[in-house]
């Protein structure tokens, strides 16, 4: 088994918890109110600021200049058409684009900075491959769809859904199985730790906006 498919297995019930989400049925069947999605962006976009940073942390340990090149390339994906899709669809929802922090999004803020800070390249990736692969999980059912909604919502399910983000997520997949094999028992305890508090985590960020995160005007 690969080792991210272990990892998986690990955290199965909120892996299959945050990706088959009544949030994201709603999103994709266009029935999710505005506001609430207007609240989801408000605190994504906090969980945003906190990736981009560890995903250029990432950058910054990978083992060769090969091995960054598919990050650095997502890194522009992010702060190019994710960063003005969250921008152009918190004015159509007509919200402010910064908001504080709910708990929800103050903790994967939290879990974000703990692998930055931790220096490991394998936690980092821990973090990045349930962030990207959960969601391309539960986008790729729906990527059919996508066309016939208002784009604040079809948007959010074409930027992780479709071939390029599937490569993106197949590339830190493979990251994290080459570090895996480097890694002695202890630090493979430690990468599944951050792996399943991170897949824990996206439920409960999903939880949190289905019941309505609050918005700031
Ligand atoms: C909480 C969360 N997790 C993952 C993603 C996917 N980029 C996101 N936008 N927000």
């Amino acid at each position: 088994m690969r080792p991210t498919d272990h990892l998986r297995a690990l955290a199965a019930d909120d892996w299959q918890a945050a990706t088959r989400h009544a949030f994201t049925d709603a999103l994709a069947a266009g029935t999710l109110p505005p506001e609430k999605m207007a609240g989801y962006l408000q605190q994504d976009y906090l969980f945003v600021d906190g990736f981009v940073r560890l995903l250029a942390s990432a950058i910054a340990h990978a083992p060769s200049l090969a091995d960054s090149v598919p990050a650095a390339q997502f890194l522009a994906v992010i702060t190019g058409p994710e960063n003005t899709y969250f921008l152009r669809s918190l004015e159509a929802l007509g919200v402010a684009s910064e908001a504080g922090p709910a708990p929800e999004a103050a903790a994967f803020q939290g879990l974000m900075a703990e692998a930055r800070g931790s220096g490991r390249y394998e936690l980092m990736l821990a973090v990045l491959t349930v962030a990207e692969w959960s969601y391309l999980d539960w986008a790729s059912p729906h990527a059919d769809r996508a066309e016939a909604l208002p784009f604040w919502l079809g948007e959010w399910i074409t930027l992780h859904s479709g071939d390029g983000f599937a490569g993106v997520v197949a590339y830190l997949r493979a990251q994290l199985d080459a570090a895996w094999e480097g890694l002695a028992p202890d630090a493979r305890g430690e990468v599944e730790t951050m792996f399943t508090r991170a897949v824990r985590l996206e439920r409960a960020f999903f939880d949190a906006a289905w019941a309505g995160f609050p918005v700031r005007p």
